[in-house]
């Protein structure tokens, strides 16, 4: 796989990254739309749903993501895999969230992962994360009953944050009964997660799934 040089960070809220999305035609993307969606946020190069793709293919999987070039090379990756139930779009999810998913089959959004988040340490920078109360508002808004939310990270204060966030939400329950998940449900681990894990460092892990009736 070809990989070009990216810029390792770039700022959500610039103007550059307001542009609304025009979503692609999906019966083009996906051989069968109506499967349920897993939604991978802030995917970077995609190796996590290049390998969940191919695993569960009962599923089909997206990963959005503000890097451009990173999305072109996970597109051709998936092209040269000739997986069909698998797409990334370029978009800031902030933004891209409600037309993304209203542009899909209503009720397919089962999954929901944010892994790795930038942590965008200094205070003044903090906006910048991705999970802002309004995007929890998007993932209750839109996931289906019973669906699940899997939040990771290696920066414990970012891991406290984006788990109060949704804790906070009263369309949430959380999974579990540690402070911290042990291990991943997922049987994939992301580049951040491997490399984390290659050096013996923590990652916090939680997950919520949604409350409400789940359709027979
Ligand atoms: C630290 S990387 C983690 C990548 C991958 N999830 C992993 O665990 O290896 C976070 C990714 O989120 C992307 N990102 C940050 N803010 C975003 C936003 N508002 N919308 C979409 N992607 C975003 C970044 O460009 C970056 O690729």
């Amino acid at each position: 796989m070809v990989r070009v040089r990216v810029r390792q960070h770039v700022n959500p809220l610039s103007y550059a990254y307001q542009t609304p999305i025009v979503p692609p035609t999906w019966s083009q993307i996906y051989t069968n739309p109506a499967q349920p969606l897993h939604l991978d946020i802030g995917c970077a190069w995609g190796r996590f749903l290049l390998q969940m793709a191919g695993r569960e293919p009962d599923w089909n999987f997206l990963g959005v993501e503000i890097r451009e070039p990173l999305v072109e090379t996970a597109l051709a990756e998936r092209d040269e895999q000739q997986l069909t139930n698998l797409h990334f779009i370029f978009c800031n999810i902030n933004h891209a969230f409600a037309p993304l998913i209203e542009s899909l089959p209503p009720g397919i959004l089962h999954r929901v992962s944010i892994q790795f988040p930038d942590p965008w340490f200094k205070k003044r920078h903090q906006k910048r994360r991705v999970v802002q109360p309004e995007l929890v508002e998007n993932v209750v808004k839109y996931l289906v009953p019973g669906g699940m939310v899997f939040l990771q990270s290696d920066v414990h204060e970012v891991a406290v944050e984006m788990r109060d966030r949704f804790a906070e939400h009263p369309g949430f329950e959380r999974q579990g009964e540690a402070e911290w998940l042990p291990e991943n449900p997922l049987p994939v681990a992301t580049e951040r997660e491997q490399s984390t894990l290659d050096k013996n460092e923590p990652v916090y892990r939680v997950v919520f799934l949604k409350k409400g009736e789940i359709p027979g």
